[in-house]
């Protein structure tokens, strides 16, 4: 790529990324602002979203380190130049005159306000690529109060702030295998891990659908079901899929159930690429029932999605715990019936992808209240540590295990089994 066209991408990306950090402080999610930047060339597009991700997990630092240099507030437009450079510089090792010189053009093209403040912008920055120091000694974002105060309850301060730093480090990309060719390094529980910022499409083994995408504390939800070719299972949740594909690889007779029709056609997109098949179903779960009651349920129940923060930084700005009843009521709803749909001695894994024990261990203390008869089961599979499992029988998992290897996301799973007489 010649040297004009490399700034041109670095530009076109740059203001996409200011487009996209824009839409999400006004509420929408990442995925949702996505039509901000579709019009960019498909290499300034993931580099747009990128240098969004990289800014929303270091955000609150960037505004630690940029509140003193300034001597009032600026336009929000303007304070989004300032994080992104500084960012750039001090997080992304940018060279200091590329990303000035790009913020204060920035700046310019804003109009008449943008080109009062690009003297400001200019002068701030070069204070800024002198601050490695300052900006090495500032800790990682916390996360907002209504989810940082349940996880230091839960587990305490320091592991509050390794999740932090791990929200701060993003995700690695992680694949699941659907027999043995897999690229990647192989992860203890079977999952394998390449490095962040890898082309999913440009991989061995995507178009002929060897593996797909799917982090390995997801994946782990199946391997505790532990399905077995030819029994009947339903996947009350499934969109977009990763766990349908889990099952159906291991060859059960699987039912994939998604509340929503545009999701489930995702499920039908990634089994077609995999070879891997299931029946669909566009349902309400809670009003769902099968012809015979099954082997094996997963419940991989609508939750807060804090335990993806690595890969969503933009959720905590934009959430905050005002659904959380709502969840929960639904969680143990979805629960209740689940069981219901079970053979005598059938098994049921439950699992959120939640930092907060309301959608997990506490579900599931309040589960075997209601129905005594329930016993959990020991999540067994490949690489599962013994202090990842809770007191109850529960697996835990956090995005500050595995540090060496990169984390994972925050799961719950639970596996349970119905007694034999019960019905
Ligand atoms: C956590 S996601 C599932 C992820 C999926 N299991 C996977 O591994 O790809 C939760 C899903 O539950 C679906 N959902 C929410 N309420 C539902 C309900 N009452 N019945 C069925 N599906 C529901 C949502 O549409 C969403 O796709």
């Amino acid at each position: 790529m010649d040297k004009s066209r490399g700034k041109m991408v670095r530009d076109g990306a740059r203001s996409g990324a200011l487009r996209l950090l824009g839409a999400v402080e006004a509420g929408a999610t990442l995925d949702e602002a996505a039509a901000q930047v579709e019009r960019l060339p498909p290499a300034e597009r993931a580099r747009a979203r990128r240098l969004a991700l990289e800014v929303l997990r270091r955000m609150d630092r960037a505004d630690q380190l940029l509140a003193p240099m300034l001597a009032r507030p600026p336009r929000p437009e303007i304070m989004r130049i300032l994080r992104l450079a500084t960012i750039e510089m001090l997080a992304l090792a940018e060279a200091p005159h590329g990303a000035v010189n790009a913020a204060v053009a920035l700046a310019r093209a804003m109009g008449p306000k943008g080109q009062a403040a690009a003297g400001m912008v200019n002068a701030v920055l070069r204070k800024v690529a002198g601050a490695g120091q300052v900006w090495a000694g500032l800790s990682p974002q916390k996360m907002p109060s209504w989810l940082r105060g349940p996880v230091v309850d839960a587990w305490g301060e320091d592991a509050a702030r390794a999740i932090e730093a791990a929200h701060e480090a993003g995700a690695p990309l992680d694949l699941t295998p659907k027999g043995a060719d897999c690229p990647g390094e192989a992860l203890p529980t079977g999952s394998h891990r390449m490095s962040v910022g890898t082309q999913v499409s440009a991989l061995p083994g995507y178009a002929s659908g060897d593996w797909w995408v799917q982090d390995a504390a997801a994946a782990l939800a199946v391997r505790v079901l532990d399905p077995r070719p030819g029994e009947r299972i339903a996947d009350l949740c499934a969109a977009p899929g990763g766990k349908t594909l889990q099952l159906s690889a291991a060859g059960a007779e699987v039912t994939a159930l998604d509340i929503s029709e545009p999701r489930l056609a995702r499920v039908a997109e990634n089994l077609a690429r995999c070879g891997l098949s299931a029946r669909l179903v566009a349902a309400d779960a809670l009003e769902w029932r099968p012809e015979a009651p099954l082997d094996a349920v997963l419940l991989d129940a609508p939750c807060s999605a804090t335990g993806t923060i690595r890969r969503h930084p933009e959720l905590p700005r934009i959430r905050d715990d005002s659904a959380l009843a709502e969840l929960t009521d639904l969680q143990a709803r979805l629960l209740d019936h689940a069981l219901t749909l079970l053979k005598p001695g059938g098994r049921l894994v439950y699992a959120t992808c939640s930092l907060l024990c309301a959608e997990g261990e506490d579900q599931l203390a309040a589960l075997l209240v209601r129905h005594p008869g329930l016993m959990v089961e020991s999540p067994e599979a490949p690489g599962i540590e013994p202090g990842w499992i809770t007191p109850q029988g529960g697996l835990r998992l956090r995005p500050d295990l595995w540090p060496e290897r990169g984390g994972m996301d925050g799961f719950f799973i639970a596996r349970l089994r119905k007694s034999a007489d019960q019905t």
